[in-house]
């Protein structure tokens, strides 16, 4: 994964000049034929029994959504709702306070988190569940800063970033009086120095989908004598991640994508085993003391990533997110990305044959070596098609400023999912031609962007 990511060779960015304009030539048999072929194939497709989702014959009949934005919002595990039940009726009603002994409770952050573990390449001991990406993105990067060498003067920031990691590693290096230089992933092995005390950067970029090189940027990292801080929203439960193999120090992730936790379901910190010892928390909250209830004015860390924790977990998210992730028994990760990766060839190969030529650029890499599990494809009027593509019952989401996102989530995709929404993208394509009367939410996107509630 240390090589230079090379440029993406995309079927969809092809000239296709013998696909014909128009929707009824195309051979969408040939398509449906082959998804249909595929799915009869794919060890993974009965795994779609374990989610609420509109069924195949609600597809059949045309009536029900193609769900393409688990990269935005999971869907709901079919455990969720029996458990919460029983979490409320039994736990919270009866026996109450009892709950954080008798049920589990107080130990949540840590039985949860060394479920997530096998997921991100991790041992137990390692992930603690609870509070927001972002507040762990805080964690870490001024964590990781107190780890850091005497010397250092800055930090290095994906320049590519989801929002929020910038706006906080600013705040987090302002508070602590380093620089921060926005840098490329593909140029921080370049640009980083022995003044750098850690680099941020987003394994696959929310926009594009991406996929950063983990061990090799953690690597030229490492060699500086700098932490490697990794953004796992985009990857975790979507391809294999090796966090303990490749060596990261620090890395935070949500739960609510491919993790089908919930809408703002807790994240999670890992911090490397060797590192625990030298984390001091800028949170350093009563839960992540080492007597919580001995209520000492003075604060002495726990032992282990319990000291990662800040305060009262939020239990009914908590134990919302450890039924959903029963999804996961028995699954592997490297099967999840055999199919994510078969899912997205298939989708671009779709693409390309029902789009009328040039009108989408992906700018998802077709390398598999450099790609996530979403496409994401540029488009003129890209907030009207999505906008569009959604009344049709396909939901992806839609990305300043020009950006269509579909995310394959292997756990519950079919390539059945995939060849519909591509023939319907071609047929809103047709619908709505590239020089539209206005450029609507592409550039002016209102209070609520398509797909912004996903
Ligand atoms: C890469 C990345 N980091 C962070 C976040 C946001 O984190 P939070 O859960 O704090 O809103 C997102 C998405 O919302 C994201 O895609
Ligand atoms: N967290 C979200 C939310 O609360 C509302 C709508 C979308 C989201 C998202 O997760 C956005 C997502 N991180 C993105 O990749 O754009």
């Amino acid at each position: 994964m240390s090589e230079t990511p090379e440029t993406p060779q995309n079927p969809a960015n092809a000239e296709t000049p013998e696909n014909p304009e128009t929707p009824g030539a195309l051979d969408d048999g040939e398509h449906a034929a082959h998804a249909r072929q595929l799915d009869a194939g794919d060890p993974l497709a009965a795994l779609r029994d374990r989610f609420t989702l509109d069924t195949a014959s609600d597809q059949a009949s045309g009536d029900a959504g193609i769900y393409l934005d688990g990269n935005s919002l999971g869907a709901l595990p079919r455990a969720v709702p029996g458990r919460i039940a029983e979490v409320i009726a039994r736990e919270w009603g009866e026996l109450r306070i009892r709950s954080w002994t008798e049920a589990g409770w107080w130990t949540a952050p840590e039985r949860i988190g060394d479920k997530i573990a096998p997921l991100v390449g991790a041992a137990p001991g390692t992930v603690v569940v609870g509070d927001s990406t972002s507040v762990n993105v805080f964690k870490a990067v001024v964590g990781g800063i107190r780890m850091a060498g005497k010397g250092c003067t800055e930090i290095l920031v994906d320049a590519t970033t989801f929002p929020t990691d910038g706006y906080i590693a600013r705040s987090a290096a302002r508070m602590t009086g380093l620089a921060v230089r926005p840098v490329e992933p593909a140029r921080i092995a370049d640009e980083v120095t022995e003044r750098t005390a850690l680099a941020l950067v987003n394994h696959v970029d929310y926009r594009t989908g991406r996929l950063n090189d983990l061990p090799g940027i953690t690597n030229a990292l490492h060699s500086a004598g700098a932490l490697a801080v990794w953004d796992l929203c985009h990857s975790a439960g979507a391809l294999p991640v090796g966090l303990d193999a490749h060596h990261v120090d620090l890395a935070v992730g949500c739960t609510y994508k491919y993790l089908n936790g919930g809408p703002g379901s807790p994240a999670y910190l890992y911090i490397r085993e060797g590192l625990q010892d030298r984390f001091e928390s800028p949170l350093p909250g009563w839960n992540s003391h080492v007597a919580p209830f001995g209520m000492d004015p003075a604060y002495a860390p726990a032992e282990g990533i319990v000291r990662g924790r800040v305060g009262t977990p939020d239990i009914l998210s908590l134990l919302a997110l450890e039924a959903a992730l029963e999804v996961w028994d028995g699954v592997s990760i490297e099967d999840i990305r055999t199919k994510s990766l078969a899912l997205t060839d298939f989708f671009l190969d779709c693409v390309a044959g029902y789009a009328p030529p040039g009108r989408v650029r992906s700018v998802t890499p077709y390398d598999h070596r450099w790609r996530g599990s979403q496409v994401s494809l540029e488009c003129a009027r890209a907030g009207e098609v999505m906008n569009e593509l959604i009344r049709r019952g396909v939901v992806g989401d839609f990305r300043e400023p020009d950006v269509l996102r579909f995310g394959f989530t292997p756990l519950y995709t079919s390539f059945a999912d995939a060849e519909r929404a591509a023939r319907v993208l071609g047929e809103v394509l047709r619908a709505l031609p590239e020089e539209g009367p206005s450029t609507g939410p592409a550039t002016d996107p209102g209070p609520e962007p398509a797909g912004a509630g996903g």
